[in-house]
């Protein structure tokens, strides 16, 4: 295999997650990210004093105590995760395209941050960049704030690289089949639920009537993963997790549909998550255990989580081929 090094890097990028499940380093995260004006963008006037009044007296405690729950011996299940995607899509590009392509990862909030890992690849003699940020579908409220994160860290330099950004994948057929096998995976060893649930993480709705395409994005995965494993309607729901905030977000409300399906008859649910790419406190404590919690309290009888696409064989192939995809003529 050659060992020529191609002229072009990959920064795998994702949200971010505290460096320790404690409340001071949860303030430290939550300060920086929900401080984002895309993230949360109602006047700062108003915003501010709640932000740093409030919430960030309140909720780290809290929350640390969920993210204890969840953490692995090596650190937070979301970094962990994306330090394998990143080592295992290096070694898969390196498979496939037969030049060692440097991959790094950079985080919008917290660490690694995205400037360190551009200057890595920089480091490494990178001097075109692929940004790859790990969301199938684009929101305003998480790829937007990659373009202007990578923006503003150019803003301050007299040269810069030559740049792609992936906006999204929320319709690849190598992510709808990613997502069908491992449902298919799921039923083969843990049996099948009359219901499959496919859980997104909510956003405001005023982001969609402003022109977020995300919630039709998030509908046109669903339907093709339905379709791709021959659901029929009444096999098949969407729902909308991870509320924040007293503003109207989309719905149905993953808690509230939880609530309300044992009633309806349905007592055996599998769930998952395809707007995350890596487990993390939002599916492995909020879907995995919080919603178990809440279904069996209402009656139901069954409740299975099906784990996001993470380190999957199935997934680095996905990441391989967009990051083919999207860097025609660079190496
Ligand atoms: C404030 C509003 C929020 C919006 C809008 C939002 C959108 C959004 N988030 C993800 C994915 C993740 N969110 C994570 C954590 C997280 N998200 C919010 C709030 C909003 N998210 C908060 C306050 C937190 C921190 C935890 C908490 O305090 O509840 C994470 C990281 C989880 C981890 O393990 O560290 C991810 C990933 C998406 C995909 C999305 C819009 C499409
Ligand atoms: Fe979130
Ligand atoms: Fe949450």
């Amino acid at each position: 295999m050659s060992h020529t090094t191609s002229p072009f890097g990959v920064l795998l990028v994702n949200l971010g997650t505290p460096d320790s499940p404690t409340a001071p380093d949860v303030k430290k995260f939550l300060k920086q990210f929900l401080s984002d004006p895309r993230v949360v963008d109602i006047s700062p006037w108003i915003w501010k004093p709640i932000l740093n009044g409030i919430i960030l007296n309140t909720r780290p405690a809290k929350v640390a105590k969920l993210y204890e729950s969840i953490w692995w011996e090596q650190g937070s299940p979301l970094m962990v995760i994306s330090q394998r995607q990143r080592d295992k899509l290096a070694q898969s590009l390196h498979a496939s395209m037969g030049v060692e392509v440097p991959v790094e990862l950079g985080m919008s909030y917290g660490n690694p941050s995205l400037e360190s890992g551009l200057s890595k690849l920089k480091a490494q003699g990178a001097e075109k960049i692929f940004v790859l940020p790990l969301y199938a579908q684009y929101s305003c409220s998480t790829v937007a704030p990659v373009f202007d994160a990578i923006g503003d860290l150019n803003k301050t330099k007299r040269d810069f690289p030559e740049l792609r950004i992936n906006k999204d994948y929320f319709d690849h057929p190598d992510y709808i089949s990613a997502l069908a096998d491992s449902v298919k995976q799921h039923w083969q060893s843990k049996g099948r639920g009359e219901v499959l649930l496919m859980s997104f993480h909510g956003v405001p709705v005023r982001y969609v009537t402003e022109g977020d395409p995300y919630q039709k994005q998030c509908q046109t995965t669903a339907e093709l993963v339905a379709q791709s494993l021959g659901l029929t309607t009444d096999q098949w729901r969407i729902c909308f997790q991870s509320q924040f905030g007293k503003e109207e977000w989309l719905t149905p409300a993953t808690d509230m549909l939880l609530e309300a399906l044992p009633a309806e008859g349905v007592k055996s649910v599998d769930i998952m998550c395809p707007a995350f790419s890596s487990d993390c406190l939002e599916t492995l404590e909020e879907i995995s255990q919080e919603g178990k919690a809440s279904f069996i309290a209402a009656g139901g009888e069954r409740y299975e989580f099906i784990g996001c696409l993470n380190d999957s064989e199935a997934h680095i192939s996905l990441l391989t081929e967009i990051t083919k995809q999207q860097t025609l003529g660079w190496c």
